[in-house]
């Protein structure tokens, strides 16, 4: 079965995850043992829309001799974007203002000028939003999940979590011996847009004091509370957890900047939170933002593994005749769903899940007590 295929290609969208080449390096080599070429589409999808403007052409061999060596790299070798998404492609009015514009005919007519059969598209919710359509639009396509914010539904993890929790785990761990030295607050500020994922996690591991995530709005007289109470016992510094999607009860998240044609960029809350609480407390505090080193980096060696295990599975999916499908983790298999249904809602943390009734019993505030 090869379904007619004989080259494919594979595209990385949205922000980088440690893990991409992992998937880039087991896709390929699956691709090429069914006799498959197999090229990569650079920054997205702008290889091929914006061919032109790359001086060794927008689309890259995958050769084996291309892909070794490459699972242990952070980042991905195609590059990736996460602006110009084709569908609603910022485009300058004559009047020098910006309107949005489809260009899904345009992107599928270089498609067939480049005789690519078939696309494996690795992307986060957003990516595999626009997949979705190109695949509604004609495009043979199969979608892998890549992102570090977990945010993803129909499968029990994305590529790239476990790599910026491991990483914001030490740097929360450092912050506790400068805090306990200067007997500050230390309020930690780390990704994930809408989804608190990775402040629970990475918060929990390390042992912080409260978590405040966008799942559950906070309030901060209990955090400061919990501050002077453990000040009291003679614990005269705190570590606060915040996940850049953090809104206070009655307000909105933190906003960095929005432009167009590009998702809303988070920012700021660690910020705002270190001086409330440095006011309501009238103890010293900090603020640390973590931001893209969570991105950066080799991937952790579950990464790696999710990541190759993608990537072949995807290939097999194509191999066997799917479309308009992402590749998703079931434990212990990794099985096929559909896009519409993986895309549908992000994945937030359940408020009766297990971690969060298991910070409670640990003390952890959320500031909602
Ligand atoms: N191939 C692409 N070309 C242009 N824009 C893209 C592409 N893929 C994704 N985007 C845009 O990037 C944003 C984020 O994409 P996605 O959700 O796939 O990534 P993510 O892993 O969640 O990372 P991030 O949150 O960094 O942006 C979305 O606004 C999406 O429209
Ligand atoms: O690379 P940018 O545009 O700053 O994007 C940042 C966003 O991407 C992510 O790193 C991954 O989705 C988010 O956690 C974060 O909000
Ligand atoms: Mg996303």
């Amino acid at each position: 079965m090869s379904q007619g295929i004989k080259r494919i290609a594979i595209s990385t969208g949205g922000g980088d995850a440690p893990g991409l080449n992992a998937v880039i390096y087991a896709a390929t080599l699956a691709a090429h043992s069914r006799g498959w070429d197999v090229v990569g589409i650079r920054d997205g999808y702008n290889g091929l829309l914006l061919g032109d403007e790359y001086p060794d052409g927008g689309l890259i061999e995958l050769t084996r001799n291309r892909v070794r060596g490459i699972i242990h790299q952070g980042g991905t070798i195609l590059g990736s974007t996460n602006r110009g998404n084709p569908i609603a492609y910022p485009v300058q009015q004559p009047d020098g203002s910006w309107a949005e514009q489809d260009r899904t005919e345009e992107l599928l007519g270089r498609f067939d000028q480049h005789r690519i059969d078939a696309l494996i598209t690795i992307g986060g919710d957003g990516s595999l939003a626009i997949g979705h359509h190109l695949h509604q639009a004609g495009l043979r396509l199969v979608g892998v999940p890549k992102t570090i914010d977990n945010d993803l539904e129909c499968t029990a993890a994305t590529f790239g979590f476990d790599s910026a929790v491991d990483f914001a785990s030490e740097c929360i761990d450092r912050l506790f011996s400068t805090a306990t030295s200067h007997s500050r607050i230390l309020v930690v500020e780390v990704m994930g847009r809408y989804a608190g994922w990775i402040a629970l996690h990475a918060g929990m591991a390390s042992g912080v004091h409260a978590i405040l995530i966008p799942e559950i709005p906070y309030r901060l007289d209990p955090v400061a509370a919990l501050i002077n109470e453990r000040a009291q016992r003679g614990s005269t510094y705190s570590i606060v957890c915040v996940a850049e999607g953090a809104k206070p009860v009655g307000g909105a998240h933190t906003v960095a900047g929005k432009a167009v044609g590009q998702a809303e960029r988070l920012g700021g809350v660690g910020a705002k939170v270190a001086a409330e609480l440095e006011a309501l407390t009238g103890r010293e505090s900090r603020a640390v933002v973590l931001g893209h080193l969570l991105r950066g980096g080799s991937p952790s060696s579950v990464d790696r593994l999710l990541g190759l295990r993608f990537g072949a599975a995807a290939v097999r999916a194509l191999d066997e005749g799917h479309s308009g499908v992402m590749v998703a983790l079931n434990p212990p298999t990794v099985d096929y769903v559909p896009l519409a249904a993986a895309t549908r809602q992000l994945k937030v943390v359940p408020l009766d899940c297990d971690a969060i009734q298991t910070a409670r019993d640990l003390g952890i505030r959320f500031g909602d007590e």
